[in-house]
């Protein structure tokens, strides 16, 4: 394991944050303290979890997970803000939302510590304020709390298009929106407990996300869906904007796979100035490209498509004339297997395939601003023979509603560590 020698440096986080401090964006890239910022990340989704103080928290590990992190060159989380309560097994609990207006400040003061520590050590995050999937209540609880219809766990229902399609009744839905706003206003106006900062004043987060992964509906979104979709998109960035004039918002997308395959709605949906920058996610096994059981006889057909995909996307920034991040990538573990003792050789080719595209574009001067990886397991195990997370239990980079070990990137993978640590010191080599 990579240990963290050295390379952290207590930086002063108690000067106030000058314009300069936080990512902006110049034409189509990053820029911050006036450099060109390329984003080298992880998907740390449990990081708030983990800063609080008791119960859920493990402050400890939660430190030698950012100085790990730190010294492989990693300089951006991407963090889930809130959770909502809900019986569905799938999901975290604790949730920071038990109930509309019941807010476990405990919890949120997780994330107060969080970003005390990110800052500390030059890092930034995106913090993602919803959930289009269950895995932390997310959309479908809202609609359980105000349409009274049951919490959709398509793990129990087997049913993702029916999922999806009924989840996207969420942006239709006033008294839903009119308490996701409430959530917003709570976060985004919030004052660090352990810093006395004001988080809209706080340059250690990067972005504001409307949620992980929004959707429109299912993969057959009827216009009116989709025209609701670009509307909600527009109109909570922009609430989220009227709040905060510092921070940049994005909207968590997946890209095409997440906008019912529609180009045209990608663009409609991300063309507004509310939007500052995009996101895309490629997901090859979930996604029916890769058949982890058949690695050799999928692979060729697999990185294709996600070469294309990569490329494709980056090719639509250029129409939108905004910077690109590529902030969800993985890949199972040979096998394949959830076991930690698993080998990552077809992952780390994987990774290394995206790794190279990135940066050959970026070096170009391409609008690909960057990746973060999903998802970083760290010191992380899972704790049960069927790779089911419990409450009580470790958390990693798989969420609940996934086995323990799927696609996270244990301290002990460390030929993906030293990938990615590769291609970190590339990337912030890039000047222009
Ligand atoms: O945002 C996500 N995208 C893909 C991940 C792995 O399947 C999943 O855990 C998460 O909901």
């Amino acid at each position: 394991m990579l240990s963290a020698c050295g390379i952290v440096s207590a930086i002063d986080t108690h000067g106030g944050a000058g314009k300069g401090d936080f990512v902006s964006v110049k034409k189509t890239h990053f820029s911050r303290k006036g450099q060109a910022y390329y984003i080298v990340g992880a998907n740390f989704w449990y990081g708030g979890y983990l800063g609080a103080a008791s119960g859920v928290g493990e402050r400890a590990r939660l430190l030698k997970e950012l100085d790990n992190m730190r010294a492989l060159g990693i300089n951006n989380l991407r963090v889930l803000a809130v959770s909502e309560k809900t019986e569905m097994k799938s999901a975290v609990r604790p949730a920071t939302t038990a109930a509309p207006g019941q807010y476990d400040e405990e919890l949120l003061a997780g994330l107060d510590f969080l970003l005390a520590e990110v800052a500390k050590r030059d890092m930034t995050v995106v913090l993602y304020l919803n959930n289009f999937w269950q895995w932390s209540g997310g959309m479908t609880q809202y609609l359980n709390w105000f349409e009274g219809t049951p919490a959709l766990d398509p793990n129990v229902t087997n049913d993702y298009d029916g999922f999806m399609k009924k989840t996207a009744g969420f942006y239709r839905n006033a008294a839903a929106q009119a308490e996701y706003r409430n959530v917003i206003a709570k976060i985004v106006k919030r004052v660090n407990t352990i810093t006395g900062k004001p988080y809209s004043e706080d340059a250690s987060i990067m972005s504001w996300q409307l949620a992980n992964e929004p959707r429109p509906g299912s993969g057959a979104a009827t216009p009116e869906e989709k025209a609701v979709y670009v509307k909600w998109v527009d109109e909570v960035a922009g609430y989220i904007h009227s709040l905060d004039k510092n921070h940049l918002v994005s909207s968590g997308s997946e890209g095409l796979a997440g906008s019912a395959q529609d180009a045209q709605l990608y663009q409609d949906a991300h063309r507004t100035h509310n939007i500052d920058y995009l996101t895309y996610h490629l997901w090859p096994k979930n996604w029916g490209w890769f058949d982890s059981k058949d690695p050799i006889g999928s692979w060729d057909g697999a990185i294709a498509k996600s070469r294309d995909y990569l490329n494709s996307h980056i090719e639509l920034a250029k129409k939108l004339n905004k910077p690109i991040v590529l902030e969800e990538f993985g890949l199972d573990r040979d096998g394949p297997s959830f076991s930690v003792k698993a080998t990552t050789k077809i992952r780390d080719r994987f990774y290394r395939e995206v790794f190279d595209i990135i940066y050959r574009r970026a070096s170009k001067g391409d609008p690909i601003a960057g990746f973060n990886f999903w998802a970083w397991g760290g010191a992380g195990r899972a704790a049960n023979a069927d790779y089911w997370w419990k409450p009580g239990n470790d958390f990693v980079g798989d969420p609940p509603q996934e086995e323990q070990g799927l696609y996270s990137v244990f301290d002990s993978d460390v030929s993906s560590l030293l990938l990615i640590k590769e291609y970190a010191d590339r990337l912030h080599a890039i000047k222009h």
